[in-house]
């Protein structure tokens, strides 16, 4: 039956367990201890987990896809995986949806599939563990369209180990699953931010928005999450840093729930297999119902140039 449903879809539901998969993994990982931290540059850190739950995304989305452009953030080889960390069944909620027209006859060549095994390591090795979460996004002629966030640590001190966690998804043009929207409040300006890649640029550009509170948390996808939770009315990032992996799944996820990221300029980044990876102009992300243009216009004219 799923062979009958559109790529995208499948993609997606394939996704959604795949990357539940690999939240277990890293909470596994944390659980023994030994994170196996390397160094990969400078306040750029991966551990034990970041590598196993990118093996295990490749192998179960490429077992399943051998024909689609997979890149993950930490490119790693394709070395024999345990069998348990290939999973190919696919979630049935996703699979029972409607597939907007345009991505009917979506072919293999159109896809690309962003993976960060692991967004927000810093925060992870701190033990910061609410931050962490597992992005899937996927690309569609170059732009981001569908995108899995798993948190793989969402309610862990509250619930047992069983019951933390949560997956969603989200198709631009279809909606999303998994999550429950909320606004975020009228009377204040909530700003999220890095709290491990800060500089003097990032500063000043938030000062310019005379915020009333400011959440500097780790992640793109956890800031994302935030946004569409109603508890931040937009993401700024005005340096280099993050990459496509780190941008797609939430983008497309935010997308789907109306609102809206880009580059500090208020343009679209491109997704396409050829791209480079670094989002070089920056990230400014807005929650739904807030005017991403009125943001674009605050950000100081030196940082615009900066980030040009
Ligand atoms: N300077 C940087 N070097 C490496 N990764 C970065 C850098 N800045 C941002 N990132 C990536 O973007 C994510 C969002 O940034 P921040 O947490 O600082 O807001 C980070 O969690 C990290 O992803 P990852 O943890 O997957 O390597
Ligand atoms: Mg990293
Ligand atoms: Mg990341
Ligand atoms: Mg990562």
């Amino acid at each position: 039956m799923a062979q009958n449903v559109p790529l995208v879809l499948r993609l997606i539901a394939s996704s959604v367990t795949a990357a539940t998969r690999a939240g277990k993994i890293i909470r596994d990982i944390m659980s023994r201890g030994e994170l196996g931290i390397v160094e990969k540059g400078k306040n750029d850190l991966q551990t034990e987990a970041d590598r196993s739950a990118e093996r295990c995304l490749m192998a179960s989305l490429s077992q399943q896809y051998p024909n689609l452009t997979i890149i993950g953030e930490e490119g790693g080889s394709h070395c024999e995986v345990p069998s348990d960390w290939i999973v190919t069944d696919c979630d049935h909620n996703v699979l029972s949806q409607q597939c907007p027209l345009e991505y009917i006859d979506i072919s293999n060549n159109d896809v690309v599939v962003w993976i960060d095994p692991l967004d927000g390591t810093a925060e992870y090795t701190q033990g910061l563990l609410d931050h962490v979460t597992v992005l899937v996004g996927i690309s569609v002629k170059g732009k981001a369209v569908g995108g899995v966030i798993h948190q793989p640590y969402y309610n862990y001190q509250s619930v047992s180990s069983e019951l933390m966690g949560r997956t969603l998804w989200g198709l631009v043009g279809l909606g999303i699953g998994g999550f429950q929207r909320e606004d975020p409040p009228s009377d204040r300006l909530i700003l999220t931010t890095t709290r491990s890649h800060s500089n003097t640029m990032v500063n000043t550009t938030l000062d310019a928005f005379k915020p009333d509170e400011v959440l500097r948390v780790g992640g793109a996808g956890h800031k994302v999450l935030l946004l569409m939770e109603g508890k931040a009315h937009a993401y700024i990032f005005p340096s280099k840093g993050c990459k496509k992996w780190d941008t797609c799944a939430p983008e497309a996820v935010l997308t789907a729930i109306g609102g809206k990221l880009t580059d500090i300029h208020g343009n679209a980044y491109e997704y396409h297999k050829g791209v480079e990876h670094p989002n070089l102009r920056g990230v400014l992300a807005t929650a739904r119902g807030v005017d991403h243009s009125s943001f674009v216009k605050k950000i100081p004219r030196e940082v615009c140039d900066a980030l040009s």
